[in-house]
């Protein structure tokens, strides 16, 4: 998908006209999940709000640094780590493919996690043969490998538009400042942008910069730690001055606010207005400096529009505590939106998460309950509120494939790794602990692999193969551009690389993606959330793979999809609906059934303040 440059997609309650640099860009962007808890499945929504802020409150106390692998069921055969592979092998191209358009991505796609790691994590999996497609007949084989984790950072151009820009400036010149927008307008990329830059710049004192978020899984997002776990506050129920004398006891927590010159706060719809009170007052009192957060430059972002704060009655925003303006002195709201191009979307879109849908817009959303065919083979990606149905599904289309399986269970680090809180960090991973895969399944990538292939990109296991043995398309951008004697690509993936170290015999899932047509092998990658210190909480390495005939709205959030079918039927909280919804690119690949305007409902008093919100002119 392209962005179409003459089009003025725009978003917001007040839009001004600007001139916007046009980009070009299929799907991405970075999205965690909780994972594994059968438990979480039978919470209610209110319940499952309040365990993910539970959730976020692991780290405080850290074990000594524990690195295992999980022990997959089955027989151990080897162990691959002194098992190298000595290069790939090109041949023939695997298939005639198209040259393949580049998108245009920021250099920040992959996490500061990707650029620094080259540790080796070892990787244990479990590959299930089985002749048929039922899992009793299996014969099983488990292979221990290590693998190396890749290092694929970006320097391809960063495009941002005049209003990212703008902002990204403000921020490098020390402003505190707090940016929102609709779905899709660029937040997340400009996020990114926004950390990788700071880390740049604060590259020997790491620990100046805080990346935080107000849940453990918008938190991994972004390669970083809850709010509460930065601050050391426990659930931080406590008065300012009592979490202010906790703080002072605990010698790290300490060290993080003093030490602490930018504190990025993501997803603050559902930081508590409290809290950011609280926070604001603690910063001044540990810093012995009298302004918000003792005067450490905070970059808030989010949208009051999605999950508001765990309350048990109406909830207090962070836009209505007392230090607020204070402490965020400049205000943005971006409106260009980059996800969908076509205008009559983006308005039904923004009328729907303003809760005020037309009588045009609620009939062009009842239209969209036709069913859509597409020829190749990848079916829309149904998204549902219950991770319990999205099991379901996924499952009846599995047990469909009558091929082998193979089974894939992550390894595990880091300090809590073992600990009660390390397995709740786990479950804000969108990579599954155990990943079942059958030729044929339909997958999504969890990981930015290069230009082409981004986090959000759709396609099909066609083989299942060992990397030494895999040949690489030559027609293949990144083959053609790392020819000897060209200069190599740096956005190249490593993954065309096969690991350093395999067990012989272990194989990973080949892919053929949609769009742009292409098959990559798909090796492991690791994930971890760390504190401000470098302190590594907790890891894991896995396939960059999830099954994706279903995902949670849950799971969606942040995602771009191409071809997205959601039920409205199920939506039982506010916020998810427009969620759902806005993950989609444009309304040819967006199918919508049992569409209910009295299900669109925004919470009144964001509405309101909404209304307040200025757009800075850039
Ligand atoms: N400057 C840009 N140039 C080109 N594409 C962009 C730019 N900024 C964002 N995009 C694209 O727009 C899409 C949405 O971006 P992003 O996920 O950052 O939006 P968001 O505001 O965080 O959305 P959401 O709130 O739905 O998570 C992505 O596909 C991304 O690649």
């Amino acid at each position: 998908m392209s962005q179409s440059s003459g089009k003025q997609v725009m978003s917001g309650l007040r839009t001004v006209k600007r001139d916007f640099s046009s980009n070009s860009v299929t799907s991405s962007s970075q999205t965690t999940d909780s994972g594994e808890s059968s438990r979480q499945q039978k919470l209610s929504a209110s319940e499952r709000r309040l365990k993910l802020i539970q959730d976020a409150l692991s780290g405080m106390s850290a074990p000594e640094e524990k690195k295992q692998p999980f022990s997959g069921p089955g027989r151990t055969v080897a162990t691959g780590s002194n098992s190298n592979f000595t290069g790939s092998k090109r041949s023939a191209p695997a298939d005639n493919q198209p040259a393949a358009k580049k998108r245009q991505l920021p250099s920040s796609w992959n996490t500061s996690f990707d650029e620094k790691s080259s540790s080796i994590a070892s990787y244990s999996s479990t590959r299930t043969l089985s002749a048929s497609a039922s899992a009793n007949s299996a014969t099983k084989t488990t292979i221990t490998v290590a693998s190396t984790t890749q290092s694929s950072s970006k320097t391809s151009g960063v495009f941002l538009s005049q209003e990212q820009t703008h902002i990204l400036k403000l921020v490098e010149a020390g402003e505190s400042l707090f940016y929102t927008g609709s779905a899709g307008t660029g937040k997340s990329v400009l996020l990114r942008e926004i950390i990788r830059v700071l880390r740049k710049r604060f590259s020997k004192t790491p620990d100046a910069i805080a990346i935080t978020a107000s849940t453990g899984i918008a938190a991994c997002n972004i390669g970083g730690v809850t709010i509460h776990s930065f601050a050391g506050i426990g659930i931080g129920v406590d008065s300012a001055e009592q979490l202010t004398t906790r703080i002072r006891k605990n010698k790290k927590a300490m060290s993080r606010w003093l030490r602490t010159k930018v504190l990025i706060i993501d997803e603050v719809s559902m930081v508590d207005g409290d809290l950011f009170d609280k926070l604001a007052q603690i910063g001044s009192a540990l810093r012995k400096d009298p302004r918000p957060f003792g005067g450490i430059q905070v970059i808030v972002t989010g949208d009051f529009f999605q999950l508001p704060p765990v309350a048990k009655g109406d909830p207090k925003f962070a836009f209505e505590a007392d230090y607020w303006k204070k402490a965020v002195k400049k205000t943005f709201n971006l409106t260009k939106v980059f996800r969908q191009s076509d205008p009559e979307f983006v308005d039904m879109l923004n009328e729907m998460r303003f809760g005020r849908l037309t009588t045009d817009s609620i009939t062009r959303f009842m239209r969209l309950s036709r069913p859509i065919q597409y020829d190749d083979g990848v079916s829309a990606t149904e998204l549902f509120p219950r991770r319990e149905d999205v099991e379901r599904a996924n499952g009846t289309r599995m047990r469909t494939l009558n091929t082998e399986t193979h089974e894939y269970t992550a390894s595990h680090g880091g300090k809590l790794f073992g600990t009660e809180q390390g397995e709740k960090l786990l479950t804000n991973f969108m990579a599954p602990g155990k990943l079942t895969l059958k030729l044929g399944a339909q997958v999504m990538l969890i990981k930015n692999m290069d230009e082409m292939n981004v986090n959000g990109s759709m396609g099909t296991i066609v083989e299942f193969v060992e990397p030494n043995q895999y040949l690489q398309n030559p027609d293949d951008p990144y083959v053609a551009s790392t020819k000897p004697g060209s200069k190599p690509n740096s956005a190249a993936p490593a993954s065309k690389e096969p690991k350093k170290t395999a067990a012989m015999g272990m194989k990973w899932p080949v892919v053929e993606f949609t769009n742009p047509k292409r098959k990559m092998l798909i090796q492991p990658e690791s994930w971890k959330v760390e504190l401000p210190d470098g302190e590594v909480q907790i890891s894991r390495t896995q396939l960059p793979l999830i099954l994706a005939w279903a995902m949670s709205i849950h799971k969606s959030q942040g995602q771009t999809l191409e071809r997205v079918k959601v039920d409205l039927a199920r939506i039982f909280e506010k916020g998810q609906a427009y969620v759902a919804l806005s993950r989609a690119t444009s309304l040819e690949g967006l199918q919508v059934l049992n569409f209910d305007p009295a299900k669109v409902k925004a919470h009144p008093k964001v509405v309101e303040w909404s209304r307040t919100l200025e757009v800075v002119p850039v």
